[in-house]
């Protein structure tokens, strides 16, 4: 049996984007579809971080979002524990979201402003029945202990409290329902520098404490380097590699994976020289032919103009990219 937690084969999300004033002055029935997710596959293990990188706009809270089951998927399944959860329904569906929470990037918006902090974090385990009575109040003192603050917190509301805290809080309240896995959605990107190791510190902790599996979002290496065990990089809604934590950072293998390491200022990765992102993301409505990364790929040859690259094994991962078919041929 796999040991993947959370299973994602061929996951593709578009969205209708037709302008349907454009159409009646125009007088036409013209339909426009943006690819947000295209045909991904990759799997989670039981107690692993994997991480999602990519510029913005490459799909990253498409999947979060689609994964927790705020957004349907137009093609494609995810599949938690050995359940589908696209297409499952009532009690099974109702039992598989308990074992699973998200945390959003910003937690000034992700609180109930007027709710108290311990309502707040009782909520989850209301929604799954889970305790009653004066054992709800006991655990979430308890999960505030956990993240570092005091049961004395579950009376004050979420403005009493910095953005380091707040988000403490945001995590007491995804730990309520017992979940084994927590998508992270850029969980520290809205927070000051000082305090983001803090909180990823904390997460690091209560994953080896209680085995938790993170599929974590982000668009900072430097923080993904930080957290993840293996790493996929998206571009325009595509995997274009997956590697690896520390191999990905030591021997990148697709072309925009380079381009993205060497653009980060403090990261030293493999002693490159720092250049700056080259180009713009392209138009994800009218998305280039052939491999999506062409027009900006320093190693683009012909034929990447025309064919889109399949997923070749790399040491850690797969990578596509017709170059590294010359490379092993
Ligand atoms: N509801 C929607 N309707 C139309 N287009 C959408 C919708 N949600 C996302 N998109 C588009 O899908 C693409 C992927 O967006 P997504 O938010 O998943 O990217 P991201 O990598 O998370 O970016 P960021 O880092 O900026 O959050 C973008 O082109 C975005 O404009």
């Amino acid at each position: 049996m796999s040991d993947a937690l959370l299973k994602i084969d061929h996951l593709t999300r578009y969205f209708d984007v037709s302008k349907p004033w454009l159409n009646r002055v125009l007088e036409r029935e013209e339909k426009q579809y943006l690819t947000a997710v295209a045909d991904v596959s990759f799997e989670i293990k039981r107690g692993e971080t994997f991480a999602l990188v990519g510029e913005s706009g490459s799909g990253k809270s498409t999947i979060a979002k689609m994964v927790v089951g705020l957004l349907g998927a137009s093609e494609g399944t995810i599949a938690f524990d050995g359940h589908r959860m696209t297409g499952t329904a009532g009690a099974e569906m109702r039992e598989l979201r308990r074992r699973f929470q998200m945390i959003f990037q910003d937690p000034f918006a992700s609180l109930n402003p007027r709710w108290r902090v311990g309502d707040i974090i009782a909520e989850p385990i209301h929604t799954f029945g889970l305790l009653k009575g004066a054992d709800v109040s006991n655990r979430v003192g308890e999960l505030l202990d956990t993240v570092g603050l005091s049961a004395k917190d579950a009376e004050k509301f979420p403005h009493e409290f910095s953005g380091g805290q707040r988000q403490r809080i945001a995590i007491a309240r995804a730990l309520s329902s017992k979940p084994e896995f927590i998508v992270c959605d850029e969980p520290t990107s809205a927070l000051d520098v000082s305090v983001q190791a803090q909180i990823l510190n904390l997460m690091k902790d209560l994953q080896d404490e209680m085995g938790l599996t993170y599929l974590f979002i982000s668009h900072d290496l430097s923080v993904v380097r930080h957290m993840a065990n293996r790493i996929g990089v998206l571009y325009l809604g595509r995997l274009v590699e997956v590697a690896d934590g520390k191999r990905l950072f030591t021997d990148p293998q697709h072309p925009y994976t380079r381009m993205l390491l060497d653009a980060v200022p403090d990261l030293a990765l493999s002693g490159r020289r720092r250049k700056p992102v080259e180009g713009e993301i392209p138009n994800p409505i009218n998305p280039p032919p052939g491999c999506a990364f062409h027009p900006r790929c320093p190693l683009a040859m012909p034929r990447c103009k025309v064919d889109a690259p399949l997923a070749v094994a790399t040491a850690t991962g797969y990578a596509a990219c017709f170059a590294l078919d010359q490379k092993t041929a």
